[in-house]
């Protein structure tokens, strides 16, 4: 059974939900999840043995939401060697937008640059189309948590 830290970026509350809801699912396959929101990247770093998921909207013109500002503005500064970390990520945007599920993308490629490893592929959920977007969420937390040894 692994620990997982999720790390939450929302502004409106719906990333919020699913993360809530992916925890509840974790939880009751036996793993252990803790929600971090906002989240703090010492606090992240300290745990290499947790497996990181991202779960954020995207606001603005493409950027990470407000309470998930620090955390990507540390991971840019600090550029931790993040090497012996996993991670996965749901992103929550609006296919109308340019930018669609830039919040997540940017958070993907910047644990890829400091060294992490994704496990399987990014969930984008575009909420145009979920009315409820932890349906989406819980179709693919069943077998990317399979995928985790
Ligand atoms: C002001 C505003 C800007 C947004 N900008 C984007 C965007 O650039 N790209 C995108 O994919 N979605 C964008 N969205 C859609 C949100 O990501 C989407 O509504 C999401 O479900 C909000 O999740 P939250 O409630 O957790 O913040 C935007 C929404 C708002 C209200």
């Amino acid at each position: 059974m692994a620990k997982f830290n999720l790390i939450v970026g929302s502004m409106l509350g719906a990333a919020e939900y699913v993360a809530d809801h992916v925890a509840d699912l974790l939880n009751q396959a036996g793993h252990q999840s803790e929600i971090h929101n906002p989240a703090r990247l010492a606090k992240i770093v300290a745990e290499p043995d947790a497996i990181v998921l991202v779960v954020t909207s995207t606001h603005g013109a493409g950027e990470v939401p407000d309470n998930l500002q620090p955390f990507v503005k540390d991971l840019y500064e600090q550029k931790p060697d993040l090497g012996a970390f996993r991670y996965g990520v749901i992103a929550l945007g609006d296919r109308s937008y340019d930018t669609f599920c830039a919040g997540g993308k940017t958070l993907d490629q910047r644990l890829a640059e400091c060294g992490a490893s994704r496990i399987g592929e990014r969930l984008e959920i575009d909420v145009t189309q979920y009315e409820i977007p932890e349906d989406a969420a819980e179709a693919w937390i069943q077998p990317w948590m399979a995928s985790i040894s």
